[in-house]
C-alpha cells in the first residue's frame, strides 16, 4: 500500500510538503530564534527582514517565524486528537452498528443522527466554559462531532460486506465476532477511513484556526487563527502579517485535501474489479494479422495475447499467441487446467476483460469483422444477437430484483426490436422449448423461487433468443449436479442441431467434449498445445499435456492405483 501511494506523485509530494512543515514545527523550540510569546516593545509592527525577525514582528512585537513554527504545533496536535477521536469512535461504532443484531444497529444510528444535528462550531464556543478554553479539549469534543461521517462509511462497508460468503465462511470455521470484525471486516474498510481521516485532519485544523480568529481559547497559545486576527487588525498598516499564517494554512489544508484525493485514487483504485459489460477492452495490439483461415471460418482468433498490469506496472501475459478458428455450425471445445488463459479467450471475442486488461497483440475475426478495438456502442451491435453467452454460474448472472419473464423479454427485446406481447410470446414458446415444464410461472418468478437447473435453462433460452451465429458457453454444467448437468447437456445438444449455431464451449469435462464437440483446442499455461478433431485427440493425444488431462479424467469403473500423472509446468 505505501509503494503505490508514494508512486503516486500528487501523495508523493503532498505528503512530503506536509512531513517538511510538520518536520519543522516539531522542531520549533530548537530552531524558532524567540519564544511564541515573547514581545519586544520596540519590535512593534517590524517589517520582514527586520535583524532577529526575518518574517517581521507583529503588534505586540512578537516573532512571526517564531509564532508561525509554533502554531503548526498547534495545528498538528489539532488535527491528530479530532481526527483520532472521529476514527476510534466513528469506526468502533460502525463496527457494532453494522454488524451487530437490528436493535444496536437502530440505537447507533438514532445516536449518530442525534450527533449530527448539534450545530458544531456553535457548540464548542458554548461549551467553552467546560473546556477552560483548552484547544486540546475542544478538539476533543470535536472528534465526536466528526465521527458520524467515519460512522456512515464503516457502518455502510460493513452492512455490505457482512453477508458476503467469506464471512458466513469464517463464522462457520468458528472464528468468533471479534477474530471476523477485525481480519474480515476491518480490512475492507480500512482504505476508505485512511481517506476521510485525511479529509478530517484537515477540518480539525481550519476549525481550531477559525475558533482561534473568533478568540475563543487562550491567547498564550500561537495558532494560525490568532495570527490571521491579529494580522487582519493590521491589514494596512503591515499586510504581511496577515499573509504568512494565511499562506502556511492554506498550505496545509490542500495539502491534506489533494492527499486525501490522491489516496482515493490509489486505494480505491487498487480494489478488485468486477468483470464489467461493456467497459470496453484496451488494445496496445495492431489488430491487422494475414488472414490466412478458410473462407468458411465463422470465428477466427489469431496470434491473441492478453495481459495484466503486475504490481510495478509491469504486463503479466495470461495468454500469448493463441490461434483458433470455428466454422459455421462448428462445436469446438476449449480445454485446460484451471488458470490455462481459457476464459480469457472467450472473453476478449465478447468484448468484456476487466478494464484493467490489455490486449498486446492479435486479432479475433467474427464473420469477417475484426472485434478488438470495437468501441461498447459497436459491441452491443454484436453481443446477444449475433454472439450469446452462456455463463458458468447460472443465479449469479440475473439480476435478484428482477422476475425471470422480464430479463428475458429485456433482452429479447434489446435483440430484436419486437413489441412486448411478441417478446414475451417468444419467451414463453422459448421457455418451454429448453424444457421448463410451466413456463408461465417461472415466467413470474424471481431468480431465487427457481433452482439451479432452471436458471440455467433460462440464460439458455434467453442467449438462444436471438439465434446467435455463434454461443460462448463458459463452463456450462459446472454448477450444476449430475442429473442437471446430463439435462442441460441434451438440451444444448438438440438445441445445436436446431439452430445450426457454431459453439466455443469452455470446460473442464472431457466427458462434455466427447459428447458435443467436433474439435477440441487443448490450452495451457495461456498457449494452445494442440488442436485437433475430438475422435483423434482422444484417440491419440500427441501433446504430454493433452494425454495427462485425459489420464485424469475419473473412471467409474475402475478403481486407480497408480499415482497421479503430473508434467512441468502443470497445477494439481
Ligand atoms: N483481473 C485479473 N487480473 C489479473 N490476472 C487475471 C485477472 N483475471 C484473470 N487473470 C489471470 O488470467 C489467467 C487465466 O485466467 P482464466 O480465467 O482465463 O483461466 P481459466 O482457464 O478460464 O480457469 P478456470 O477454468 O478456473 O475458469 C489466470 O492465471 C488468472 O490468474
Amino acid at each position: 500500500m505505501w509503494q503505490k501511494i508514494l508512486r503516486d506523485p500528487q501523495a508523493a509530494t503532498t505528503l512530503s510538503i506536509l512531513a517538511v512543515v510538520f518536520v519543522l514545527g516539531a522542531l520549533a523550540p530548537l530552531i524558532a530564534p524567540h519564544g511564541p510569546n515573547d514581545a519586544d516593545l520596540g519590535m512593534v509592527n517590524a517589517p520582514v527582514g527586520t535583524p532577529g525577525y526575518p518574517l517581521g514582528a507583529d503588534e505586540s512585537g512578537r516573532d512571526i517565524l517564531s509564532r508561525l513554527l509554533h502554531s503548526v504545533n498547534t495545528a498538528a496536535v489539532s488535527a491528530l486528537i479530532g481526527t483520532s477521536v472521529a476514527v476510534a469512535v466513528g469506526v468502533t461504532a460502525g463496527l457494532v452498528g453494522g454488524y451487530f443484531n437490528r436493535v444496536t444497529q437502530s440505537l447507533t444510528e438514532w445516536l449518530f443522527a442525534l450527533l449530527m444535528t448539534l450545530p458544531g462550531v456553535l457548540l464548542l464556543v458554548i461549551l467553552m466554559p467546560v473546556t477552560g478554553g483548552d484547544y486540546r479539549a475542544t478538539m476533543f469534543i470535536f472528534g465526536f462531532l466528526l465521527a458520524p461521517g467515519i460512522y456512515r462509511i464503516v457502518r455502510n462497508l460493513v452492512l455490505a460486506v457482512k453477508n458476503e460468503l467469506y464471512v458466513d465462511a469464517a463464522r462457520v470455521s468458528g472464528l468468533g465476532t471479534f477474530r471476523i470484525l477485525g481480519r474480515h471486516v476491518l480490512s475492507i474498510v480500512r482504505g476508505p477511513i485512511i481517506i476521510a481521516a485525511a479529509f478530517m485532519a484537515g477540518t480539525a485544523i481550519v476549525t481550531q484556526s477559525g475558533l482561534a480568529f473568533l478568540g475563543v481559547g487562550s491567547l498564550e497559545i500561537p495558532s494560525f487563527g490568532a495570527m490571521i486576527s491579529s494580522g487582519f487588525r493590521n491589514l494596512y498598516i503591515a499586510p504581511t502579517q496577515f499573509l504568512w499564517p494565511s499562506l502556511l494554512l492554506g498550505v496545509i489544508t490542500a495539502s491534506l485535501v489533494l492527499l486525501g484525493n490522491a489516496l482515493r485514487d490509489t486505494l480505491e483504485g487498487s480494489k478488485p474489479k468486477p468483470v464489467k459489460v461493456g467497459s470496453g477492452q484496451r488494445v496496445v495490439a495492431t489488430t491487422h494479422v494475414p488472414d490466412d483461415e478458410a473462407p468458411e471460418a465463422l470465428l477466427t482468433i489469431r496470434d491473441l495475447g492478453i495481459a495484466y498490469p503486475g504490481v510495478s506496472g509491469e504486463l503479466n501475459e495470461v495468454v500469448r499467441g493463441v490461434n483458433l478458428s470455428i466454422a459455421q455450425g462448428e462445436v469446438l471445445g476449449l480445454v485446460g487446467e484451471s488458470g490455462s488463459g481459457k476464459s480469457q479467450t472467450a472473453f476478449s471475442t465478447l468484448g468484456v476483460l476487466p478494464p484493467e486488461a490489455v490486449i498486446t497483440s492479435g486479432s479475433i475475426r467474427f464473420q469477417d469483422r475484426e472485434m478488438l478495438g470495437l468501441n461498447d456502442q459497436q459491441l452491443a451491435g454484436v453481443r446477444g444477437r449475433e454472439i450469446a453467452y452462456i455463463p458458468q454460474e447460472p443465479m449469479s448472472n440475473l439480476d435478484p430484483s428482477f422476475r425471470v419473464g422480464a430479463q428475458l423479454v429485456e433482452g429479447v427485446r434489446a435483440a430484436t426490436g419486437t413489441s412486448k406481447a411478441d417478446a414475451r410470446e417468444r419467451v414463453l414458446a422459448l421457455l418451454d422449448r429448453c424444457g421448463i415444464s410451466d413456463p408461465e410461472r417461472t415466467y413470474d418468478s424471481y431468480p431465487h423461487e427457481i433452482s439451479g437447473g432452471m436458471a440455467q435453462r433460462v440464460l439458455i433460452a434467453g442467449a438462444v433468443a436471438s439465434r446467435p451465429k455463434l454461443l460462448i458457453a463458459d463452463e456450462p454444467t459446472t454448477a450444476l449436479d449430475v442429473t442437471v448437468q446430463a439435462e442441460i447437456l441434451d438440451l444444448l445438444r438438440d438445441l445445436l442441431e436446431e439452430l445450426d449455431m457454431a459453439v466455443l464451449l469452455v470446460t473442464h469435462n472431457f466427458g462434455l467434449v466427447a459428447d458435443i464437440c467436433d474439435r477440441v483446442a487443448v490450452m495451457k499455461t495461456g498457449e494452445i498445445v494442440e488442436v485437433g478433431d475430438t475422435e483423434s485427440i482422444f484417440a491419440a493425444p500427441r501433446h504430454e499435456y493433452t494425454r495427462m488431462l485425459l489420464d485424469s479424467i475419473l473412471d467409474e469403473d475402475t478403481v486407480r492405483t497408480d499415482p497421479p500423472t503430473t508434467v512441468e509446468g502443470a497445477t494439481s
